[in-house]
């Protein structure tokens, strides 16, 4: 059987996403969503121009031979409480950080270049060129800039910048809501009293911090054994929630006990393709669920936006499982929420030599350094898709194409970087 190949079975799971729409939200709330507009300044920053300094605004005319004049102080510009007049000739006024500059000065002397007299004027101790410590009015942005561009994820900084530009609310795209079930008799939650064939349940957690991080909302629908009612039972959860994305884990392989794929065709789930040519992650499995179809009346959840929740069923196994969502859930998460998501591969050098591929894209866990001409990239020797261990310790996977011949140390590969 000729299995799907990588790019092809991303096409397929991007095609025809629209992005959600936007919505209103608080600026203390803002952290990690996207921009649904492009956000212009309502105000203009500084708005006057302003001191940069605590010292003296003074005519830089005025201090051109230092201690042969005397500045007499007229008054006091505080950030906050503008000094309402002019600087003359021969006048100075106390001036701190953040203040208006006032009329008629065009320099700051810095106080520590100025000595106060005993009668409250000042000497000047150095020279200031005009226009020295002063920050401009319209330095950082003016009414109407547009500061962010749409699609940008605000961190604090894009945070710090929608407030100073004046903005409460924040037009942001609708975080796209993530469902994860995990599937198998074997599975506990970790903390949970283990039996002896059991196994902690991990992959839902990672996925999670995946999704999450790419700015998804997550509902957990927890651990559903190896049995088509109850995983029947979960997937409506995810309907009725809403979900944008289902994702479910394990039971995605040909064994007699892997049910979800028949579970979700019972539930209406139209199978776009199952079993792709990568290593790991072959069995990965992707369809389209249709909400008007299955949705419960009865749910009092928001109306889903885009009518189809798509279903990435991915492979239990931990590295495939997590290997898988990086290459599909991330891109299908950033879509949805107006964004692309562009893979960091780069070009790197081979510390050690790899066998020839066969017919599957293969994703080697390696540990990548720069080295004195560029990336140099070494394989681990374990390379189990069970082991998360070695996926923790991975910045980065080799990318191998299908049919690629052995390779020596020392050879070009392409490396795809894991953030
Ligand atoms: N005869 C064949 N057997 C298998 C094939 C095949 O082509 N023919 N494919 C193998 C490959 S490749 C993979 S990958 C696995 C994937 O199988 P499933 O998706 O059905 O996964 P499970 O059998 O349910 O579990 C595999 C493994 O992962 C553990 N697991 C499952 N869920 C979790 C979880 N949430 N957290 C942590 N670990 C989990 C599970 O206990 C198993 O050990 O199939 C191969 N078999
Ligand atoms: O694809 Mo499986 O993910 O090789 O272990």
């Amino acid at each position: 059987m000729t299995l799907l190949p990588v790019d092809e079975a991303l096409e397929r799971i991007l095609d025809g996403v629209k992005a959600l729409p936007g919505e209103m939200v608080p600026i203390e709330e803002a952290d990690g969503r996207v921009l649904a507009t492009p956000l212009s300044a309502m105000r203009t920053q500084p708005p006057f121009d302003a001191s940069a300094m605590d010292g003296y605004a003074v005519r830089a005319a005025d201090v051109e031979t230092p201690r042969e004049v005397r500045l007499r102080v007229i008054g006091e510009s505080a950030a906050g409480n503008r000094f309402h007049g002019a600087v003359g000739a021969g006048e100075a006024v106390r001036i701190f950080t953040g203040a208006p500059v006032p009329e008629g000065a065009d320099t700051v002397l810095i106080q520590e270049n100025a000595d106060l007299q005993d009668d409250g004027s000042i000497e000047a101790t150095s020279t200031v060129a005009s226009g020295r410590h002063i920050r401009r009015a319209g330095l950082d942005f003016v009414e109407g800039d547009v500061v962010l561009e749409q699609g940008r994820r605000l961190g604090p900084a894009g945070v710090g910048l929608a407030a100073a530009a004046g903005h409460a609310m924040l037009s942001v795209t609708e975080r796209p809501l993530v469902a994860i079930i995990a599937t198998g008799d074997e599975l506990v939650r970790p903390g949970e009293a283990c039996g002896p064939d059991q196994i902690v349940a991990s992959n839902g957690f990672a996925i999670g911090a995946l999704g999450k991080s790419e700015g998804a909302r997550i509902l957990d629908l927890g651990i559903v054994g190896d049995d088509s009612a109850a995983i029947t039972a979960a997937v409506q959860r995810a309907v009725a929630a809403g979900a944008h994305v289902l994702v479910t884990l394990g039971g995605a392989s040909v064994g007699a006990r892997d049910l979800v794929r028949q579970a979700l065709l019972d539930a209406g789930m139209s199978l776009d393709f199952w079993k792709i040519a990568m290593r790991p992650g072959k069995p990965l499995m992707f369809g389209r669920l249709e909400h008007r179809n299955s949705r419960n009346p009865n749910s009092t959840s928001r109306p889903d936006t885009t009518g189809t929740m798509r279903v990435l069923g991915l492979p239990g196994n931990p590295v495939s499982s997590l290997v898988c969502a990086h290459l599909f859930l991330r891109p299908l998460v950033a879509r949805l929420g107006q964004r692309s998501h562009t893979p960091d591969l780069r070009a790197a050098v081979l510390a050690s030599a790899l066998r020839e591929n066969d017919d599957r894209r293969d994703y080697i866990r390696a540990s990548v350094a720069s080295g004195p001409e560029g990336l140099i990239a070494t394989p681990f020797s374990l390379q189990d898709s069970s082991m998360l261990t070695t996926l923790a310790a991975a910045n980065a996977l080799i990318v191998r194409e299908p049919g690629a011949p052995a390779a020596e140390p020392g050879s070009r590969c392409r490396v795809l970087m894991l953030a």
